[in-house]
């Protein structure tokens, strides 16, 4: 799968009337890399990720995907480029989950001609990926939260995005789709930017970590260096300790009030 290199440069946000919500933020990923995003509720993750799929226009700065700017983009070569997996799925789509998953074809089709083999091929191919190869024919609305969510990110990833935007992915998943989505994710390819509630997914499955503290870009980095005791202590108001587990080396933080 393709990825782009996104630069992201000096991004604000502020409704019509009312305060900032995003202050100037400024970071790079590379290309096929995972940032993850994180800070406590209204700390601005959604209102930036707004902004990386052109759902929002930015107050200032610029979102550069391989150099352009995404508002210089055509709407099509937007929806091809860049594919969005939000956090609440609309339950009563009266389509099966291989219409759903197909849909994300539809950006890469001329006028109306129909699916091609190739076409049913990478729908199938995301079907399996996300373990959901038997539920094909089943009606989406009949599916649970996380069999849903499982088919949002289906689709996201037929439609074959340089950037995949995920507005926390794994927040109706189990813990083994949870690990089995976020590794899956990160070999595929395209350049992911994801919201992350759970640290301990975002020290092990990012690249680099975004904090944002009440609309402010407070560190981004290596997980390693970013998701410190002091900076989270600081941030979701919590004592942490870190540890550093054996074999893996995976750091594993633990919360206390
Ligand atoms: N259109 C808007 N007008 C005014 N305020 C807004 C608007 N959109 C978001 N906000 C405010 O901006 C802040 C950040 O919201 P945002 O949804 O980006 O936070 P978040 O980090 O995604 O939060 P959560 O973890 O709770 O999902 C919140 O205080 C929210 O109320």
């Amino acid at each position: 799968m393709r990825s782009a290199a996104l630069r992201v440069e000096g991004l604000s946000w502020a409704p019509r009337r009312g305060t900032t919500v995003l202050h100037p933020t400024t970071f790079d990923v590379a290309p096929g890399h995972v940032l993850g995003v994180v800070g406590a509720n209204g700390a601005g993750k959604s209102t930036l990720l707004r902004i990386l799929y052109r759902y929002l226009r930015p107050t200032t700065g610029q979102v550069l995907l391989d150099g352009v700017d995404i508002w210089a983009m055509s709407a099509q070569d937007v929806a091809r480029s860049i594919a969005v997996v939000l956090q609440e799925q609309p339950a009563d789509f009266a389509l099966t989950v291989g219409e759903i998953v197909a849909l994300g074809r539809t950006p890469h089709r001329s006028g109306l001609i129909s699916a091609g083999d190739g076409d049913a091929r990478i729908v199938r191919a995301a079907l399996a990926r996300l373990d959901l190869a038997a539920f094909a024919n089943r009606m989406f609305g009949t599916l649970s939260g996380g069999e849903r969510q499982r088919v949002m990110v289906a689709r996201a990833l037929a439609q074959e995005p340089r950037l995949l935007i995920l507005d926390e992915p794994t927040n109706h998943l189990d813990i083994r789709h949870q690990l089995g989505v976020l590794n899956m994710l990160r070999t595929l390819g395209p350049t992911i930017v994801t919201s992350l509630h759970d640290l301990n997914l975002a020290a092990t499955y990012t690249d680099t970590v975004l904090v944002l503290s009440e609309g402010h870009p407070l560190a981004c980095g290596l997980p390693s260096e970013v998701l410190t005791e002091d900076l989270i202590a600081q941030t979701f108001g919590v004592r942490v300790q870190r540890q550093t587990l054996v074999p893996s080396g995976n750091a594993h933080l633990t919360f206390h009030l």
